[in-house]
């Protein structure tokens, strides 16, 4: 069997294409817009699963409707949980004040789920970290706001820049936290025939 290069990505995160592109992948991006409503009762790794899975969905169905060759396909999702609470991106500012004032002084875990999708074939990866934050001041919340980081970031918040501040300590995947574990992906993607280094 040949080793692939060409990766379908169905993400719109630059994140993500930048982790995939760190390990040397060859990417087209291909459009992945699904319905991002929790089902009731759902828990955050069942969630975070289901969209991925969605997501890669959607993303073979753009590729074949767009005529492109077939080759595997990778999509994610990254969701946050504290106490059974799921918390994605925030809706405006008051809303990413109240998911950085839950995760002041405690810790929160940060869920990716990767979906790779090969014809009909569906593997799947999840990686689950937990974050510590430091007690948050109103006026950092307030500062952080400011930037205008929160508002594309599950959680609120991105671990990559200036909330790297916050974060005590973590124990899990850092790539993971940001959006794609890199580990987990490499894993996955050996299966499809993918090499790395
Ligand atoms: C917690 C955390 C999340 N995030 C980002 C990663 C994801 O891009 C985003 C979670 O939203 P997602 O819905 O997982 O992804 P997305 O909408 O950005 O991209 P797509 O669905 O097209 O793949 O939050 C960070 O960048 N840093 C962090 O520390």
């Amino acid at each position: 069997m040949s080793v692939p290069s060409l990766l379908y990505l169905a993400s719109g995160s630059p994140r993500r294409r930048e982790l995939l592109e760190q390990l040397g992948l060859e990417l087209k991006r291909v459009p992945a817009d699904i319905d991002e409503t929790p089902r009731e009762g759902e828990t955050a790794r069942g969630y975070a699963l289901r969209l991925a899975i969605e997501k890669a969905a959607a993303g073979e169905a753009a590729r074949l409707a767009q005529g492109l060759p077939a080759a595997p396909l990778l999509a994610a999702d990254t969701t946050v949980t504290q106490d059974g609470e799921l918390f994605g991106k925030p809706e405006n500012a008051a809303d990413a004040r109240r998911m950085l004032e839950a995760f002041s002084g405690r810790s929160h875990r940060v869920i990716t789920a990767i979906a790779v999708r090969d014809g009909g074939t569906v593997c799947t990866a999840v990686s689950e970290t937990e974050v510590w934050f430091k007690t948050l001041s109103a006026a950092e919340i307030d500062r952080y706001l400011e930037s205008g980081e929160p508002f594309d970031k599950a959680g609120a918040y991105g671990i990559q820049g200036r909330a790297a501040v916050f974060v005590e300590r973590i124990a899990g995947s850092y790539t993971g936290v940001v959006g794609l574990p890199v580990y987990e992906t490499a894993q996955l993607l050996s299966g499809f025939g993918y090499r790395f280094p």
